[in-house]
C-alpha cells in the first residue's frame, strides 16, 4: 500500500505536443443522465474537457441533451431514442400501493435499441464514461425490494435494459471504460438479484475502471457497508480482483487497485461530500484516458487531482460552500499547481 506522491503524480501527466489538434487529446464518449440526473450528465462532461481531453459526445436522453446544451457550448450532442414509462400496466390497487415509488421513476428511459445508433461513436471514441446519472428508475433501496410486487410494471428498471444491450456491446472493445454510480448498480442487480445471473464469473471489458463508492462497493461485493469501511484497501483489492478492473474507492482517502498493487490519495476533505463531485471524478478520470494514459495511471492522476481541486476550492470558498460545479473551475488550479512541481524519472 503506498500513498500517492505529488512528485509520482506530476510524473503522470499527459504530454501537451504543440503540433498537436483535437483528436490527439482523444474521444470521451460520456454515456449519463436522465430526466432527474441531468446535473450528473453536465458535470461529468465538463470535468472531461477541463482535464484535457480534445472532444467530449454526451449520449442520453433528447431532454437531457437540450438542457445540458443550455448550459454549455462545449459538448457535442448525441440524442438517444427513448420510450415512455408504461404505467397503464398497473391496475388501479397497485398504483395506490407504489404511489411513492411511482413518483421518484424517471417518465422516459432510454431504448435498448439506441446501442445500434451509438455503433459510429463506439468505433471512434477513445474512452466510454458510463453511468453519472443514467437512473435506474427508481430510489436504489426501492429497486430490489419493490421489483418483485412491480412485476406487472415493463419500466421499474429504468435504463436497464439499455445499459445491458450497452455492455454487451462494450465486452470485447479495446478501448478504456468508466463505470460509475448507476452502471455500477446495474452490475450489483445482475450479479446479485437478477434471473438472467451470469453463469461464469462475470467479466467487465478488458480495459475497466470502476469508481464506486463505499456503498456501491457494498451492492457490488454484496456485503455490508460497515465491514468495507473497516478495510477499505482489502475491499478495493478483492473487486479489482473479482471483476478484473481497476477500482477506485471513494470517500476520505479514496483507495486505488488494480488487484495487485493499492495507491491511498492523500487529497481531498469534505468540501467534496456534495452531491455530484462523484460525476465530476469519472469525467476527469475519462478525460486523462482520452490522452492515452492507462487505466490505472488515469485513475491514479484523477483521484489525486480531484482532491486537490477541492482543496484549493475549498480554500477559496469555505469547505461549506463549495459546489460540484465550482471543481470545474479548481481543476485549472490543481494541474497548474501540479504541473508546477518536479517530477521523479
Ligand atoms: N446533480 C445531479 O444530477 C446529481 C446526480 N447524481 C446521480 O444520482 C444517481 C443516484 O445518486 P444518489 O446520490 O441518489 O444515490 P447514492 O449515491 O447511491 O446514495 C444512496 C445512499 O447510499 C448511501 N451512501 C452514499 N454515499 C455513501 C458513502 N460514501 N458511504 C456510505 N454510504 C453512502 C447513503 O445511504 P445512507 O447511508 O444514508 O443509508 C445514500 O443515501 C447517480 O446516478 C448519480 O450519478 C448524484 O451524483 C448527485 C448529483
Ligand atoms: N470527506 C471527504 N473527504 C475527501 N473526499 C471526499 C469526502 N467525501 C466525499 N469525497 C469525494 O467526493 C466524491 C463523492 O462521490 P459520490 O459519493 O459518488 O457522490 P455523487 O454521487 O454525489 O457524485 C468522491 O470522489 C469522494 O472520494
Amino acid at each position: 500500500m503506498q500513498t500517492l506522491a505529488k512528485e509520482y503524480i506530476t510524473s503522470l501527466l499527459p504530454e501537451r505536443p504543440n503540433n498537436s489538434h483535437k483528436a490527439t487529446f482523444g474521444h470521451v464518449l460520456n454515456i449519463a443522465g436522465s430526466m432527474h440526473y441531468r446535473g450528473a450528465a453536465y458535470l461529468s462532461s465538463l470535468s472531461a474537457l477541463r482535464a484535457g481531453a480534445g472532444y467530449v459526445t454526451l449520449a442520453s436522453s433528447p431532454g437531457v441533451c437540450q438542457s445540458v446544451s443550455a448550459l454549455t457550448p462545449n459538448i457535442v450532442m448525441r440524442p438517444l431514442p427513448t420510450r415512455p414509462v408504461i404505467y397503464a400496466e398497473l391496475s388501479p390497487q397497485m398504483t395506490d400501493s407504489v404511489s411513492i415509488e411511482l413518483q421518484s421513476i424517471d417518465t422516459e428511459s432510454i431504448d435498448e435499441k439506441a446501442v445500434v445508433q451509438l455503433h459510429d461513436l463506439l468505433e471512434k471514441a477513445s474512452v466510454i464514461t458510463v453511468g453519472s446519472g443514467l437512473s435506474i428508475g427508481q430510489s436504489k433501496d426501492e429497486f430490489n425490494a419493490s421489483t418483485a410486487q412491480l412485476s406487472a410494471m415493463a419500466i421499474a428498471e429504468g435504463n436497464h435494459g439499455f445499459f445491458f444491450a450497452l455492455l454487451s456491446e462494450l465486452q470485447n472493445r479495446p478501448q478504456s471504460m468508466v463505470f460509475d454510480a448507476d452502471a455500477l448498480n446495474f452490475i450489483s442487480h445482475l450479479l446479485h438479484h437478477s434471473q438472467r445471473k451470469p453463469q461464469t464469473s462475470f467479466r467487465l471489458p478488458k480495459n475497466s475502471i470502476i469508481t464506486p463508492h463505499p456503498k456501491e462497493l457494498a451492492r457490488l461485493l454484496n456485503i455490508d457497508v460497515e465491514v468495507i469501511q473497516a478495510d477499505r484497501t482489502h475491499y478495493a483489492t478483492l473487486a479489482a480482483k473479482q471483476l478484473h478492473a481497476i477500482v477506485v474507492l471513494k470517500g476520505h482517502n479514496s483507495v486505488i487497485s488494480d488487484g495487485e498493487y493499492a495507491f491511498i490519495n492523500p487529497t481531498g476533505n469534505n468540501a467534496l461530500a456534495k452531491a455530484g463531485s462523484g460525476d465530476v471524478l469519472t469525467g476527469i478520470i475519462g478525460g486523462f484516458c482520452a490522452q492515452g494514459l492507462s487505466p490505472l495511471n488515469a485513475a491514479c492522476l484523477g483521484v489525486y487531482l480531484h482532491g486537490l481541486s477541492g482543496d484549493l476550492a475549498a480554500q477559496a470558498l469555505s469547505e461549506y460552500s463549495v459546489l460540484a460545479s465550482d471543481l470545474l473551475e479548481y481543476i485549472t488550479q490543481a494541474i497548474k499547481q501540479i504541473e508546477a512541481i518536479t517530477p521523479v524519472n
